[in-house]
């Protein structure tokens, strides 16, 4: 089975590589086609699918992996978490979920709240060099107990449910 990651970032692959141990995986950056920095589920959920769906057509493969990161608040409540979004598609069939939401501390969602991505926000604050690409803001957050690859694992297992269940056929 040949499955497309739609992102050049290797979290994203490794995290998808983690769920289809038996599969070639293979990275194929494409566009989310949404905002450098997503905001609310919808935004976040919609680059997931856009990049699964890109990459599944940038060659010929079985199935096509989007994960999407961004910041989102939950009804009626304040503060703002980092939420992860992944998409999982044949081209006819979907698998959609979510990874572990993590609340922003206030002096960083300030920043982003203000329009700064939370990447480069993230490395400023901790004093490192792309951070997103390594062990995120889960890892920091977490003191290393939960790394951005596990939490984006999360939520490439939860889409791929409907490719691993035949409950959703
Ligand atoms: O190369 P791509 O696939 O675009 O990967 P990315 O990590 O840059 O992009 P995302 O679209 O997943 O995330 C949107 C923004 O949120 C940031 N972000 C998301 N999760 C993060 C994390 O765990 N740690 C640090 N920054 C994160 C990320 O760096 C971007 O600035």
């Amino acid at each position: 089975m040949r499955i497309a990651v739609g992102s050049g970032n290797p979290v994203k692959r490794d995290a998808t590589e983690r769920v289809f141990d038996s599969a070639a995986v293979v990275a194929e950056p494409v566009s989310s086609g949404v905002s450098e920095q997503p905001t609310g589920h919808d935004e976040t959920r919609t680059g997931a699918e856009n990049r699964a769906l890109a990459c599944l057509d940038a060659d010929a493969y079985d199935l096509g992996v989007g994960i999407e990161g961004g910041v989102a608040r939950f009804a009626g409540r304040d503060d703002l978490f980092l939420v992860m979004w992944a998409a999982v598609t044949d081209g006819t069939r979907w698998g959609r979920g979510t990874g572990p939401s993590l609340r922003l501390p206030e002096t960083i969602a300030d920043r982003v709240d203000a329009g700064e991505e939370l990447g480069p926000v993230m490395d400023d604050v901790l004093g490192t060099n792309d951070v997103a690409k390594k062990q995120g803001a889960a890892g920091a957050f977490t003191a290393g107990r939960l790394s951005r690859t596990d939490a984006l694992e999360s939520a490439v297992v939860s889409a791929a449910a409907p490719f691993l269940c035949d409950l959703y056929d």
